[in-house]
């Protein structure tokens, strides 16, 4: 047996016992090379429909397909090991029914190999979280802030920050733990909120944006490492990569024009005939 297939991966269980424990550990990643790193230090790892943004340019989520996320969700579990892998449902692949969910989800996990799925949505997604879940498909909710809903909400503004909002939010959190979520996004809720719904639900809670009350936080890669042009309020930046890359393209198009790159050691010389 590979030194590699003897490492077990974690799976959706292994992060469901996580509830009121050390808090877990996620960051997104689209690509092999950054997975690689990322799973040294994270319990799983989100192959996030924030790809549509960080790596085509979209100004939202809505275009990304389920073809996008699993070209990007084979490469993740390609360059990982050990981490959970969580791929995204696009917008427009789970909404319609609970059955197209199921098809959509089978293909992900399939072609992809990951251990689950998340999709955006509280009450109203319930009946499709206990479809799949019954079915084998390990999913992770996502509810406060859902960006795949842009279009009728109008913007991305934090939720829950008047109390008599709550309620909605607080029905969406339970009924998608009790459906059988294994864990549950909480994106961009205020902090008191987020932690009575923390501590109102039997699985762990992701939080982004959304208080270090939760059992487990996500940020985007690309935010946290500042390589994003623009980020979200409740971005940490953890790096300054943005400036860093820049230096290191400029140093080169510098030592193009200036024929110092390549040098001697990067020339392939004449055999010895
Ligand atoms: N790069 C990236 N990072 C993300 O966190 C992220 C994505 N992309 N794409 C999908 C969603 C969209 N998300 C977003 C996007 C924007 C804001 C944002 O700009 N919020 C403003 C407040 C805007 C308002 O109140 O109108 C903020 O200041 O945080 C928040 C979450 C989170 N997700
Ligand atoms: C922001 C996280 C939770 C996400 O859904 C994404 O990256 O697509
Ligand atoms: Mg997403």
């Amino acid at each position: 047996m590979s030194v590699q297939s003897a490492i077990k991966r974690k799976t959706a269980p292994d992060l469901r016992v996580r509830k009121n424990g050390e808090p877990i550990v996620m960051l997104t990643s689209y690509h092999a090379h950054t997975a690689a790193l990322v799973d040294k230090h994270c319990d799983a790892i989100l192959v996030g429909d924030s790809l549509g943004n960080v790596m085509h340019g979209f100004e939202t989520t809505v275009p990304v397909t389920l073809d996008m996320m699993i070209l990007q969700g084979c490469a993740v579990m390609r360059g990982s090991r050990q981490a959970l892998v969580v791929v995204d449902m696009p917008f427009g692949s789970y909404e319609g029914s609970k059955e197209q969910a199921f098809q959509s989800a089978v293909r992900i996990m399939k072609e992809t190999l990951c251990g689950a799925v998340k999709l955006e949505g509280g009450a109203r997604m319930a009946e499709t979280v206990a479809f799949l879940s019954e079915r084998g498909i390990p999913v992770m909710g996502h509810i406060g802030l859902t960006p795949q809903s842009i279009n009728t909400l109008g913007s991305f503004r934090a939720q829950g920050r008047e109390e008599t909002n709550w309620a909605p939010i607080e029905n969406d959190a339970r009924a998608i733990a009790e459906a059988g979520a294994f864990s549950i996004v909480i994106e961009a809720v205020a902090e008191p909120l987020a932690r009575k719904i923390t501590q109102s639900i039997a699985v762990p809670t992701i939080g982004i944006g959304a208080s270090a009350a939760c059992d487990g936080q996500i940020l985007v890669l690309e935010d946290m490492l500042g390589l994003s042009p623009r980020s979200p309020k409740f971005v940490r930046r953890y790096g300054n990569l943005g400036p860093a890359i820049e230096e290191a393209i400029a140093g080169y198009a510098r030592d193009v024009k200036s024929r110092a790159f390549p040098g001697p050691e990067h020339v392939y010389e004449m055999k010895k005939s």
